[in-house]
């Protein structure tokens, strides 16, 4: 079985979010009223967003509704936050892995929750919520990857760049729907593979396979490997970029994430601050006193 790797898009954030990393898209001035949507979203209920973080760095972010495709409840999107929250304080962390559980991705929103949020006012507002959460995901420190077998449809192809198995499926079937994306996920696809490309699979909801996938630039990586030992695989094609002390792959992260989304000036600035922060620390001392040689 084929698995296609999607490096996650790096979106980039201004200086001073590299020190708070606390900046959000939305916020009160923006009309959002998080309090309000999360209390309409918690009376949907329904799988959950388990987070493991291993010893050597790399965590686990699983999708698990298996019962509805790993369909997002509304308590999943709340928990989805939750997640990305502790994360953002990970100091230990190195990479990240999404996927879904037994063997699918995720088919978007739970539709039961879509029908119950009627009005345009609503839906924007689970929408912002769930841009600044998968928004916040893109700039963790962390070099992630998602990947997919079976399906992902819908907001469940809004999430990050994914990996895809040679049986599945990234399908943006927003329009079918009477919809456009609206956790970001349109933005997202115009960086990674140009609005050409992006207005064909949104117009025209295209199934994109990992031949598909390979050629418009989303995979990154093929990976054969059986489905009982997917997660391994990802965990051994994470592990070539997560080598070496958490500090310095996360400032990895960070200068990309910010020579990204800044401009020249600002990004110039932060990848010096950047830069400050891991000169003189203790990887740095320890390869010097090595003489590392760059075999
Ligand atoms: C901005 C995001 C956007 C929004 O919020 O507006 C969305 O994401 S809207 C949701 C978009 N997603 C979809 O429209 C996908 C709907 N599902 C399917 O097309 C199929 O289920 C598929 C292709 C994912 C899998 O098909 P398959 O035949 O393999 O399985 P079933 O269809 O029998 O599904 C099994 C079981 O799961 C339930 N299910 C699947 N997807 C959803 C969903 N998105 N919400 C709620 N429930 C879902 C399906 O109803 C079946 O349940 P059962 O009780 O057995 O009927």
């Amino acid at each position: 079985m084929g698995i296609f790797l999607w490096r996650r898009t790096i979106s980039t954030l201004n200086i001073r979010w590299l020190h708070c990393r606390c900046l959000t898209l939305y916020n009160s001035s923006h009309g959002y009223d998080e309090v309000k949507i999360k209390e309409k979203l918690s009376r949907f209920k329904g799988g959950s967003i388990n987070l493991s973080k291993m010893d050597n760095g790399i965590a686990e972010l699983c999708i698990n509704n298996p019962a509805r495709m790993n369909a997002f409840t509304g308590t999943m999107m709340i928990e989805l936050e939750e997640r990305i929250s502790d994360l953002e304080s990970w100091h230990d962390g190195k990479g990240l892995i999404v996927y879904g559980a037994e063997n699918t991705f995720c088919s978007g929103s739970d539709l039961n929750a879509v029908k119950a949020i009627s009005t345009p006012q609503e839906g924007m507002m689970m929408c912002m919520l769930m841009q600044n959460t998968l928004t916040r995901l893109q700039r963790l420190p962390l070099i992630s990857l998602a990947f997919i077998q079976g399906k992902a449809l819908g907001g469940g192809a809004e999430l990050p760049q994914l990996v895809i198995s040679d049986e599945s499926e990234v399908r943006f079937v927003h329009k079918q729907m009477g919809l456009v994306p609206g956790w970001g996920g349109a933005a997202r696809l115009i960086e990674i593979i140009g609005s050409r490309h992006a207005l064909k699979l949104l117009s025209g909801s295209l199934r994109v396979n990992p031949v598909h996938a390979l050629e418009l630039g989303l995979a990154d990586d093929i990976i054969s490997t059986g489905v009982d030992d997917s997660l391994l695989e990802a965990h051994k094609w994470i592990m070539q970029y997560t080598k070496g002390s958490a500090d310095v792959n996360q400032a990895v992260k960070k200068v990309i994430t910010s020579g990204r989304e800044n401009i020249l000036a600002d990004a110039l600035r932060a990848e010096k601050e950047i830069f400050g922060n891991v000169w003189g620390g203790p990887a740095n001392l320890q390869a010097l006193a090595k003489g590392t040689k760059h075999k």
